[in-house]
């Protein structure tokens, strides 16, 4: 009864921290593997004189600046035609609401690309969280997820290729929590079928995109029969327009007792659910390859994306040079790929994986001894 009461509240809520298209809306639903033409038309068409596009960075905290570092390093020596726009996301306070700066929201809507390190998020209590708020201000209403086992990094899962792909601006994670009476609080899990409906048509064309052949919905409509109910349906619905997919569904609990004891079957699978499902199986799926030190992810939207790493700001190994870049730097591959730029994500990615593969030079999450640098100096030497 409270939260339907409270409904058209946390709709209007939700509502007022989007920002308005300033351009017309553009497909991009082929997302990092193959983006649609239209929008590598959008970013050509944002080529500077000196032949290169300009990207909105934001470092992060803890590891971000190192990891960011290393990227740049990365890039400047694969000559790839990026000029970084730095910004700074201290939270702002609008309306007694936490905001992202005004000059860092007009960059990227300039820019219609970032790349974003980590940003922490104080427990309990505290600013909300800028990674969601960054998500919610731009409505990037997908956040895909990419876990593919390293070739020559041995871990006991071999041939690991999950996909996932997360609701990205609701469900549990639409931060409407109130105290009900002293002692007993509530916290709203928000699913609605207009936010549903993108991510799952999102989900269907994606796994069309990468030649996946299912498409698979991860919930627990048997205990949240309303919320995650609403979401199986809408899925049930929008696979009737997609008849050479296969669609199925499984219980969350059920998913995740399958993935680790073998991930294989899911390699032919897109996994789509509500977003702390997904923020949950996608640190999992990295543990299966070895960490969230090679994990990359795309929040993606329809007036821009956002690409950083799965794993946060690490505070206990931050400012040591221990960090692995691999992750910041695949999501900064994945950024290049949906700017159209495939041959200098091409050769950054044949670099890394060498690499990787050859694990000389690999950092300590690894069991390696390398530092930050020198192992993105091992990659810009392979360039
Ligand atoms: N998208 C984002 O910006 C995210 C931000 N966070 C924030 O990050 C902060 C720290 O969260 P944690 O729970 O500690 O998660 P975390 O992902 O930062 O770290 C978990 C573990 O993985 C290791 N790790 C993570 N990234 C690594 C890398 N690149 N190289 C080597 N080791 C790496 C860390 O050292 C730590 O042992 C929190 O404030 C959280 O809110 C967490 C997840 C995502
Ligand atoms: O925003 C945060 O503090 C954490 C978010 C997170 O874990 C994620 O997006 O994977
Ligand atoms: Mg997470």
């Amino acid at each position: 009864m409270i939260a339907a009461r409270n409904f058209s509240a946390v709709r209007q809520c939700l509502r007022s921290t989007r920002v308005a298209p300033s351009f017309a809306p553009v497909s991009q639903l082929r997302g990092f593997a193959s983006p649609a033409d239209d929008a590598v038309a959008k970013f050509k068409g944002q080529k500077g004189a000196d032949g290169k596009y300009t990207v909105t960075l934001i470092e992060g905290d803890g590891i971000g600046p190192e990891i960011s570092q290393s990227v740049k390093d990365i890039f400047e020596a694969a000559k790839a035609p990026v000029k970084w726009e730095p910004v700074d996301v201290t939270p702002i306070l609008k309306d007694g609401k936490t905001a992202i700066p005004d000059d860092a929201i007009k960059s990227v809507q300039k820019n219609y690309v970032a790349l974003k390190g980590p940003l922490a998020t104080p427990v309990g209590k505290g600013h909300v969280s800028l990674n969601l708020t960054l998500r919610r201000t731009f409505n990037l209403f997908a956040n895909v997820r990419p876990c593919r086992s390293i070739a020559g990094y041995k871990t006991p899962y071999d041939g690991v290729d999950t996909v996932l792909i997360r609701e990205n601006t609701e469900g549990e994670y639409s931060g409407i929590e109130h105290v009900v009476v002293d002692g007993v609080v509530q916290s709203i899990k928000l699913i609605t079928k207009e936010a549903s409906e993108r991510v799952l048509r999102f989900a269907f064309q994606y796994a069309q995109s990468i030649n996946k052949k299912k498409v698979r919905v991860v919930h627990k409509a048997t205990i949240m029969k309303m919320s995650d109910g609403l979401f199986l349906n809408t899925a049930r619905d929008i696979a009737k327009d997609f008849p050479d997919v296969e669609f199925d569904a499984e219980l969350l609990d059920n998913s995740c007792l399958k993935i680790v004891t073998d991930p294989t079957p899911y390699n032919d699978k897109v996994l789509v659910m509500p977003n702390l499902y997904g923020d949950i199986l996608s640190d999992m799926c990295a543990g299966l390859i070895g960490g969230l030190g090679l994990t990359p992810s795309g929040n993606i939207g329809d007036e821009c994306s956002i690409f950083e790493a799965v794993h946060g700001s690490a505070p206990d190994i931050a400012g040591k040079g221990l960090a692995n870049p691999t992750a910041l730097l695949l999501s900064s591959i994945m950024m290049l790929q949906h700017m159209g730029l495939h041959d200098h994500a091409a050769r950054i990615q044949k670099a890394t994986f060498d690499t990787l593969s050859e694990g000389k030079t690999l950092t300590g999450d690894l069991g390696g001894k390398s530092k930050t640098h020198e192992y993105a100096e091992a990659i810009m030497k392979r360039l």
